[in-house]
């Protein structure tokens, strides 16, 4: 049995479609879910529970700065519960580099837009998507790629895109690529996780 940890600071939407189709699964479980953020929804959608049926329950463990930063409780915890596979799902603090080296090529995170086009410190959610607006683009899409050290520079893994109009708002990007992230992100956590061929759909 393969087993995930997902790391979520948010709403927690990606981490909801990724538990419920791995739900029933035979060979992976999503064994944890992780926080930086006591008020994330994901811990309300954890509490209600995932699948068609809301059978689903995975425990939420959420961290402080200095637990995350300055301990290593989390390593420790990710290692003994025997993790083959660290999904970020909308993750907002940088993976430490012990954390990172603890899991080499095991660590994976969704970006809103095709790197490396509008990525580094400071480009999450709603910055993403105004930045894209902004420079005019006429697409943008999600990067799927292994976490290093830095943001957003590990290698890519996946890209889709979709077409954008002159007259999207940021909010309509967001939706636009929402919609890409809700479609592919749990395949491609599958896909690493069995090994099986990655193939981009830009
Ligand atoms: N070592 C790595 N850590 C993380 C990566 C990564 O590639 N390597 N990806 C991010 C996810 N991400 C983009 O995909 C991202 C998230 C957050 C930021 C950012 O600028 N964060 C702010 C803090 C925001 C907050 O506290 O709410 C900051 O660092 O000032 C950039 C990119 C997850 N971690
Ligand atoms: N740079 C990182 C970043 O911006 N990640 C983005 O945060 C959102 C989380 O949504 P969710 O909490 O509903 O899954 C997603 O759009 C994800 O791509």
């Amino acid at each position: 049995m393969k087993r995930i940890a997902i790391f979520a600071s948010g709403s927690g939407s990606n981490a909801e479609k990724i538990a419920g189709y791995l739900t029933d699964h035979p060979d992976i479980e999503v064994t944890l879910i992780l926080s930086n953020n006591p008020k994330a929804g994901i811990i309300d959608r954890a509490r209600r529970g995932f699948g068609s049926d809301q059978k689903l329950h995975v425990p939420v463990l959420v961290f402080d700065r200095k637990t995350f930063y300055e301990s290593d409780r989390i390593v420790q915890l990710l290692q003994k519960q025997e993790i083959d596979l660290i999904v970020l799902a909308g993750f907002m603090w940088l993976i430490p580099e012990a954390l990172v080296k603890a899991f080499p090529q095991k660590m994976i995170n969704i970006h809103p837009a095709l790197l490396p086009k509008y990525g580094g410190k400071g480009m999450y959610g709603h910055f993403v998507h105004e930045a894209v607006v902004e420079a005019g683009e006429l697409k943008s899409g999600i990067t799927i790629h292994y976490v290093n050290e830095q943001y957003d520079e590990g290698n890519i893994l996946f890209q889709a895109s979709c077409a954008l109009e002159p007259s999207d708002t940021p909010e309509d990007v967001a939706r636009k690529v929402q919609v890409l992230e809700h479609r592919y992100y749990p395949e491609i956590v599958e896909k690493v996780l069995l090994n099986h061929e990655i193939t981009n759909h830009e």
